[in-house]
């Protein structure tokens, strides 16, 4: 039963019973890791709407005012502060440019990169700018995809592959992919 489901039981993080989902914005962290606290019975937060509520501003505000890099700083502070138990964490697809965000968030949970391939994630995107992506000037969505994801694969205690799989078949997955201990982290760490 999904409740009592206890996975990597000898791990420290899951003494914490926390799991963060990381991957690039429209992966679906949002909207996979709400149904995903449901069906475990945990708590469920979102790292964009806490970085709103403690700076009263909304995230394209923040950027238009502190600029990226003043947003990037906002982002790794919030998530380093971040102090919960029993709860599934969406973080925000640009928290992997803070170090000490992840070590914090590595610490707390279980980290699982939500990956999904480049023309799933082109499809379910449409116009980035309108999304509010971290982007530098003149960097394209496929520039961001290369850049970022040795960083998720780096930070990430789980992979698991949900770009062809509905919402219900992801959760399944990254259930499947915390109760298998073969797949822990292979930075030994
Ligand atoms: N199989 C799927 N899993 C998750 N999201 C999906 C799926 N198919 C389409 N989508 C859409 O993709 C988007 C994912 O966005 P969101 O959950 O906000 O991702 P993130 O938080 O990772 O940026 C949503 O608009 C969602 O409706
Ligand atoms: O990847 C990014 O650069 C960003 C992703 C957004 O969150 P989602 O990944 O939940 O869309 C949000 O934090 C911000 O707009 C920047
Ligand atoms: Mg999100």
């Amino acid at each position: 039963m999904l409740l009592n489901h206890k996975y990597i039981a000898e791990d420290k993080e899951a003494d914490m019973e926390n799991i963060t989902l990381i991957g690039m914005p429209g992966a679906g962290k949002s909207t996979v890791g709400i149904v995903l606290a449901k069906v475990l019975g945990y708590d469920f937060i979102d790292s964009d709407l806490l970085i709103q509520k403690e700076e009263g501003k909304l995230l394209w505000q923040i950027m238009r005012d502190e600029g990226i890099a003043g947003f990037n700083q906002i982002e790794e502070r919030v998530n380093s502060q971040i102090n919960v138990t029993h709860s599934v964490i969406a973080t925000g697809g640009s928290v992997i440019y803070g170090p000490k965000a992840m070590e914090h968030l590595r610490s707390i949970s279980t980290v699982v990169y939500l990956k999904v391939n480049y023309r799933t994630l082109r499809r379910r995107l449409g116009d980035l700018n309108k999304r509010g992506v971290v982007l530098k000037p003149g960097q394209s969505l496929s520039d961001l995809y290369q850049e970022r994801t040795p960083l998720y694969e780096q930070y990430a205690h789980r992979i698991v592959s949900v770009g062809g799989k509905n919402v219900q078949q992801s959760v399944e997955e990254i259930i499947n992919a915390l109760s298998d201990s073969s797949a822990v982290d292979t930075r030994g760490q």
